[in-house]
C-alpha cells in the first residue's frame, strides 16, 4: 500500500496543511503534519463554541465507526507554548489513500488561544515516535506506526516547497521528486524525535566560507511542524555576520534583516553531502515595511537544533523505518 497527500502552505509557509479523512461517512479535516510530536488530535464537537473560530470539527457522534476509548485522555504542550487536551476515539483515518481502521483520534475538549486563532488548522497529525504520545493510561500509536506493516516500504517522505504546495507520501519513495542520490544518516529515537547529526555547515557560496567550527557538528531534530530553522548560537551569529543590516532584535524575538537584503545561502552537511537553503528562504516574513524576520534563528534553551520547514523545504526528506535503526534520508531536488 502507498499514498500521497498534498501539503499546502499557509501564508509565509508558517505551516503546511494536509487533508485527512476521518470516520464514516468521512469527515475531512486539514491537519498540520508534525514530525516533532506524536498525537493525532483534532478540533471537535466537544469544545466550547468560544474556542472554535472557523476550524472544521470532528464530530464522533456523526461517525458510525467511532468508538470511544473508555477512560483515555490526552494533554499536550508544544515548544511554542501552545497546548490542547481532550478524550480519545478510535476511528478510520485515511491519508492520501492509505487507511487505518482503528486509529486513535484525539478529540479536543480544550485548545489554547493560539490554536483558536489559527483558523485553517483543524489539528495535528503526529509523525514522531509513538513513545512520546500523550494518551493515558494507554499510549497510542501514530498513524505511521499503525499503517507501517501495510506499506510497500516502511517510509514516509516530505517534499515541502517554498510558497507552493508539496506532498507527504506514505509507503513509497517517488524518484520523480528528487535528483541525485539520497544521503541517509542514522536517527537516535531515544527522545522520541527524529534526531540526527549534521557534520558541518557553511554560509554563502564562497570557498573559504566553509566553517568547521565546534558547532559545525551538532545534533538536531527534523521537525515539519516548526516553521523556521533553529540552530546553535554560533552558527546563527556566523550567518548574520554576513548580512549588512542584520540585527538581533529582542523585541521581535530574534534576528531581523533589511527586507531588500540579498541573503547568503546556508549549506548544511549530512554525512559529508551538502544541502543548500537558498538565501531567499531565509528572508522569512516582514515585521514592518522595510524590516524582515530571519528564517534562521537561535535554538537557545532548547538544547538541540530544530530543522524546521525553512530547512526541510530545501530537500526531499525520507523518514525511514525500514531497518532496526530509524534513518533520515536527504536528497536535492
Ligand atoms: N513541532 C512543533 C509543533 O507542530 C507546533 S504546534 C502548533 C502550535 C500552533 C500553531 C500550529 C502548530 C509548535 O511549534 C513548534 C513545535 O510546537
Amino acid at each position: 500500500d502507498s499514498g500521497s497527500a498534498t501539503a499546502t502552505p499557509e501564508q509565509y509557509d508558517i505551516q503546511y496543511l494536509t487533508p485527512v479523512s476521518i470516520g464514516t461517512p468521512p469527515q475531512t479535516l486539514n491537519l498540520d503534519f508534525d514530525s516533532g510530536s506524536s498525537d493525532l488530535w483534532v478540533f471537535s464537537s466537544l469544545q466550547p463554541k468560544s474556542s472554535v473560530n472557523g476550524q472544521t470539527q470532528y464530530d464522533p457522534s456523526k461517525s458510525s465507526s467511532a468508538k470511544n476509548v473508555s477512560g483515555a485522555s490526552w494533554d499536550i504542550s508544544y515548544g511554542d507554548g501552545s497546548s490542547s487536551n481532550g478524550i480519545v476515539f478510535k476511528d478510520v483515518v485515511n491519508v492520501g489513500g492509505v487507511s487505518f481502521d482503528s486509529q486513535a483520534v484525539e478529540a479536543a475538549r480544550t485548545v489554547s488561544a493560539q490554536f483558536t486563532s489559527d483558523t485553517n488548522n483543524d489539528g495535528l497529525l503526529g509523525l514522531a515516535f509513538s513513545t512520546i504520545n500523550t494518551v493515558t493510561p494507554t499510549k497510542q500509536k501514530t498513524f505511521f506506526d499503525n499503517v507501517a506493516p501495510s506499506l510497500d516500504t516502511k517510509v514516509w517522505t516530505a517534499d515541502l516547497k517554498y510558497h507552493e504546495p508539496g506532498t507527504y507520501d506514505f509507503g513509497v519513495i517517488d524518484d520523480s521528486k528528487y535528483t541525485g542520490d539520497i544521503t541517509y544518516t542514522d536517527v537516535d529515537p531515544s527522545d522520541g524525535y527524529w534526531t540526527f547529526s549534521t557534520t558541518g555547515y557553511s554560509v554563502g557560496g564562497a570557498k573559504n566560507s566553509t566553517i568547521k567550527a565546534r558547532a559545525a557538528g551538532f545534533s538536531g531534530i527534523a521537525d515539519t511542524g516548526t516553521t523556521l530553522a533553529l540552530l546553535p548560537t554560533e552558527v546563527v551569529n556566523a550567518y548574520y555576520k554576513e548580512v549588512s543590516g542584520a540585527k538581533l532584535d529582542r523585541s521581535q524575538g530574534g534576528y531581523t534583516i533589511p527586507c531588500d537584503a540579498t541573503l547568503p545561502d546556508f549549506k548544511f552537511e549530512v554525512e559529508g553531502t551538502s544541502f543548500t537553503i537558498p538565501g531567499q528562504y531565509i528572508n522569512y516574513a516582514p515585521v514592518d515595511d522595510s524590516t524582515c524576520f530571519g528564517g534562521i534563528q537561535d535554538d537557545a534553551d532548547i538544547g538541540f537544533a530544530i530543522w524546521g520547514d525553512v530547512a526541510l523545504k530545501a530537500a526531499f526528506v525520507v523518514f525511514d523505518q525500514t531497518q532496526s535503526t530509524p534513518r533520515l534520508g536527504f536528497a536535492n531536488k
